[in-house]
């Protein structure tokens, strides 16, 4: 059998912000792997480095942004030959030129920061396929009205003349999500994109990206912080917290077999894992560590509850569960003592695996994509 490739590789990247009173430590030491037609969930709460790893990975970090270490392989074809270049070293030219919406493509919270409310949709559909794909502007209309209908826009050849205020919020968003399709990438990469939309809309734009992803068979990176969303859309998912990965695994290894306490407090605070609205839901206590400061050991241990006295000392390392699943904390290691999951979570958990067996069973899609 071929080896499997992964289309994206990042490894041991470190990204931190001068700010007027020092640094800030974002992101500190992340590894990640996206493998074709794969989508890749990134969950953590606010300020968990998210957004800063992906916007590393299209180079359009903040100004004070400064790397302070790391490569991110990213693979692809160029002129029918495989390349493997790591991001960080392209300049700003050659990734505006040769990957920036051309293979890899974003999607943002807010529609309104990737239109430009003063061009039309169909100008701002045809652009990039002109720029990057050198079609005519006649073959580039007939592909711009495709994708609309694609991304389910009725009227396309209408709404091609239409400005971005002319739309409702999720017809904005389907438009954005066509224009990043428009080029063919190889990954695509959603930072909340369902988030600023009213609930119905964002159930539909979350299943017109599955669709398409399913469709199209490319790699999604999809950043949320609503775990219900992940077990929805992820094959895999990194749970981010205090700038680093502390578990990777399978969706199943997450949701069914947990092992780090952070990812335990998100199963137990997510109000729509299991759809109960009258269970009473955990809080985190406590609140994330202020990166601008060195952080000693597991940065989760003042909040954890299962703290031993080592993590206040030492950082976990990475703890291998399975070939696929890992943890770091020091729960993991063999002379640790024997702790289990709490007891509610537990419980939420099965529940949580009758709804994916009757959801199978059924093949009951949620929300539809009209
Ligand atoms: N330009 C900047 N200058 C200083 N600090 C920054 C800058 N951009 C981001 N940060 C900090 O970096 C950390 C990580 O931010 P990031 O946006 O990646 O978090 P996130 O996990 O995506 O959160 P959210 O879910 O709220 O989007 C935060 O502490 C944030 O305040």
């Amino acid at each position: 059998m071929e080896k499997r490739e992964p289309v994206l590789s990042m490894r041991d990247l470190a990204v931190s912000f001068q700010a007027s009173f020092g640094k800030i430590r974002a992101v500190r030491g992340v590894n990640m792997d996206v493998y074709p037609g794969e989508t890749v969930a990134i969950v953590g709460e606010s300020g968990s480095g998210k957004s800063v790893s992906v916007k590393t990975i299209m180079g359009i970090t903040a100004p004070n942004a400064v790397i302070e270490s790391g490569t991110i392989k990213f693979r692809f074809k160029e002129n029918g030959k495989e390349q493997v270049v790591d991001l960080l070293k392209l300049s700003k030219k050659e990734m505006q030129h040769r990957i920036k919406g051309k293979r890899i493509a974003m999607v943002f919270q807010d529609p309104m920061t990737s239109l430009d409310p003063t061009m039309t949709i169909g100008r701002q559909l045809t652009e990039g396929m002109r720029y990057h794909l050198h079609l005519s502007q006649a073959d580039a209309d007939k592909r711009a009205e495709e994708l609309l209908e694609m991304v389910g826009i009725e009227s396309p050849k209408e709404r091609m003349k239409n400005y971005p205020h002319q739309l409702s919020g999720g017809m904005r968003q389907r438009v954005v999500i066509a224009i990043a399709l428009s080029c063919n990438p190889d990954l695509l990469i959603c930072d909340e994109p369902t988030t600023a939309l009213d609930v119905t809309i964002q159930a539909r734009i979350l299943q017109l990206i599955l669709n398409l992803q399913k469709k199209l068979g490319i790699a999604v990176i999809f950043i949320t912080h609503n775990l219900g969303v992940v077990a929805k859309i992820a094959d895999y998912v990194n749970v981010m917290y205090a700038g680093k990965v502390v578990e990777t695994g399978k969706a199943e290894d997450i949701f069914f077999d947990p092992r780090h306490p952070y990812t335990w407090g998100l199963l137990s605070s997510m109000p729509d894992l299991t759809g109960d609205k009258k269970e009473r839901l955990y809080t985190i206590p406590g609140n994330p560590p202020n990166l601008a400061n060195e952080v000693k050991g597991d940065a989760f241990a003042v909040r954890n509850p299962y703290a031993l006295n080592i993590d206040f000392e030492e950082e976990p390392p990475m703890f291998e569960i399975n070939e696929h699943h890992q943890a770091a904390t020091w729960l993991l290691h063999p002379d640790a003592p024997k702790v289990e999951m709490p007891q509610t979570l537990k419980k939420r958990i099965e529940q949580l695996r009758r709804e994916e067996k009757r959801y199978a069973e059924t093949e009951g899609a949620y929300g539809t994509d009209e």
